[in-house]
């Protein structure tokens, strides 16, 4: 299995990281690449999106005439997750919290609403225990960093865990998105979660 994380900004090498020690629980034989150019995307069964900077991926993947590619490839079903920034490139229609509609380059193939930056700045970033029952794993702790919310949930879209009654998980097919940093944290189980998309 070939997993490729898009490597130009945020938290890459912790994904990388998460997704080794994912692979070796479950005990699968798997190969971690950074994806910058067009032809890194060449045979990945799978790509992950990090966090980081939504407006800034997005304009280094659509400069690097990347965007385009990664759009079709999900299209056409290969398995993404999409964190925290990661998540608003994934989202169909997104906005800010403070300045309403954003015009940034998105993959937007997700029928979820998202609002960027929803619990405010980066001082009111947090840590929150979330159950992921609905995924079949133990509740784990994870952090949100200037972390958006999915406000809305569209066709096709499974709600998969919340915080307080807004959804921080969710998945459409072949997409999953979080708005939390499953790479931040001591569980493995969005990964291993994300590792089972792919396995089919
Ligand atoms: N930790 C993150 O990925 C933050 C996301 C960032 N606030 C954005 O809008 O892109």
């Amino acid at each position: 299995m070939k997993i490729g994380i898009i490597a130009y900004q945020g938290s890459f090498e912790e994904h990388m990281l998460q997704t080794k020690r994912a692979l070796n629980n479950l005990n699968i034989d798997g190969e971690i690449i950074p994806i910058k150019i067009y032809k890194d995307l060449n045979n990945v069964d799978g790509i992950i999106i990090p966090g980081g900077e939504s407006t800034t991926i997005g304009l280094i993947a659509k400069r690097l005439g990347i965007l385009d590619e990664i759009k079709e490839k999900i299209s056409s079903g290969l398995p993404v997750l999409g964190t925290c920034a990661g998540a608003i490139m994934l989202a169909k229609e997104v906005s800010d919290a403070k300045v309403g509609k954003t015009s940034q380059p998105l993959i937007g193939l997700m029928n979820i609403s998202v609002v960027r930056n929803y619990y405010g700045r980066q001082r009111e970033s947090f840590e929150a225990t979330i159950d992921l029952s609905k995924i079949g794993k133990e509740k784990a702790r994870f952090v949100f960093i200037r972390a958006p919310a999915i406000v809305k949930l569209g066709s096709n879209v499974k709600g998969l865990a919340e915080l307080n009654g807004i959804t921080v998980m969710a998945q459409q097919d072949n997409m999953l998105a979080t708005t939390f940093h499953p790479e931040l944290s001591n569980s493995t189980a969005i990964h291993e979660y994300f590792l089972g998309i792919i396995k089919g």
